[in-house]
C-alpha cells in the first residue's frame, strides 16, 4: 500500500468511533479528507443519524456541508463528544505537531472542546523525538517580521509558509512561520516559551491531548492508547 492508500484506512476506520448522536470535531488534512468521505457516505445512507460536526477549517466545512453532514458553529454547541484529526509528527509518548495544513488554531481550539481525541495518520508519522516536521507557529501579521527575527536570533531556523508568491494565510488571516528545530528535546518547555512570545496567536506542540491514534500500516489500521 502507498501513503495515501494507509490514510485512506485510517480516515475510514476511525468512523467506527462515531456513533449517532455524537457532536464530531472535524480535523483538516488528506487524511481526515478520507475519515469524512466515510462519515458522508454513511451519513447519507442512515447508518450514522443526528451527527453534528463542528469543523477545524472552512475546507472541511465545504467538503462535510457538500455532503449533507449538518454543521455548527463552535460557539453554537456546549461540547464535542470526539475529535478526529490527523497529525504531522506522533512521538513514542504520543505528543503531537499539528499544523503541516496550516489550520492548527482552530485545530487546537476544537481539540480543547472535545471530550475525546483520535488522531489518524500513516505509519510513516509515528517518530521517537518530535521536531523533523518543522513546526508551524501563527502569529498575528502586524510585527510578524519582528517575530521572525527573534526565531532567527534564537537559532530556530524560521521560514516564512507560503501560498505561492504570497505568505500563507491561515482562516484567521493570519501568517504561519516554520520552524526547523531538527530534533524538540524539551516540548513542554519550548511551547510555553513560544506562546509567551508576543505576535504568537498558537504553536503546532499538541501536548498531553490525544487519547488514541490510529495507525495505517501495511498489515491493517492499529490503535494505540496514549491515555
Ligand atoms: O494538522 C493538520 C492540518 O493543519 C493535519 O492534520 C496534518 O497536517 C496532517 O495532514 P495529512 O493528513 O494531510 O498528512
Amino acid at each position: 500500500m502507498n501513503q495515501d492508500e494507509l490514510k485512506a484506512q485510517t480516515g475510514q476506520e476511525s468512523v467506527k468511533y462515531i456513533k449517532s448522536g455524537m457532536t464530531v470535531g472535524l480535523g483538516t488534512g488528506s487524511t481526515v479528507r478520507y475519515m469524512v468521505d466515510e462519515l458522508g457516505k454513511q451519513v447519507q445512507a442512515g447508518k450514522l443519524t443526528n451527527i453534528t460536526g463542528v469543523t477545524t477549517s472552512r475546507r472541511t466545512a465545504k467538503q462535510a456541508q457538500d455532503l449533507g453532514i449538518t454543521i455548527k458553529d463552535i460557539d453554537d454547541i456546549d461540547h464535542i463528544d470526539l475529535c478526529i484529526d490527523g497529525a504531522d509528527e506522533v512521538s513514542d509518548d504520543f505528543q503531537g505537531i499539528k499544523g503541516g495544513g496550516g489550520a492548527l488554531l482552530w485545530e487546537k481550539i476544537v481539540a480543547n472542546a472535545s471530550n475525546q481525541i483520535i488522531w489518524i495518520v500513516d505509519e510513516s508519522k509515528l517518530v521517537h523525538k518530535l521536531g523533523k516536521f518543522p513546526l508551524p507557529v501563527e502569529v498575528v501579521p502586524f510585527g510578524a517580521q519582528l517575530v521572525f527575527n527573534r526565531f532567527e536570533r534564537k537559532g530556530y531556523k524560521p521560514s516564512w509558509r507560503m501560498d505561492g508568491d504570497q505568505k500563507f494565510l491561515t482562516d484567521e488571516k493570519n501568517y504561519i512561520i516554520d520552524l526547523h528545530l531538527g530534533e524538540i528535546d524539551h516540548p513542554e518547555k519550548l511551547a510555553d516559551e513560544l506562546i509567551h512570545m508576543v505576535g504568537v496567536v498558537e504553536t503546532g506542540l499538541f501536548l498531553n491531548r490525544v487519547n488514541d491514534v490510529i495507525v495505517g500500516t501495511q498489515n491493517g489500521p492499529k490503535i494505540l492508547h496514549a491515555r
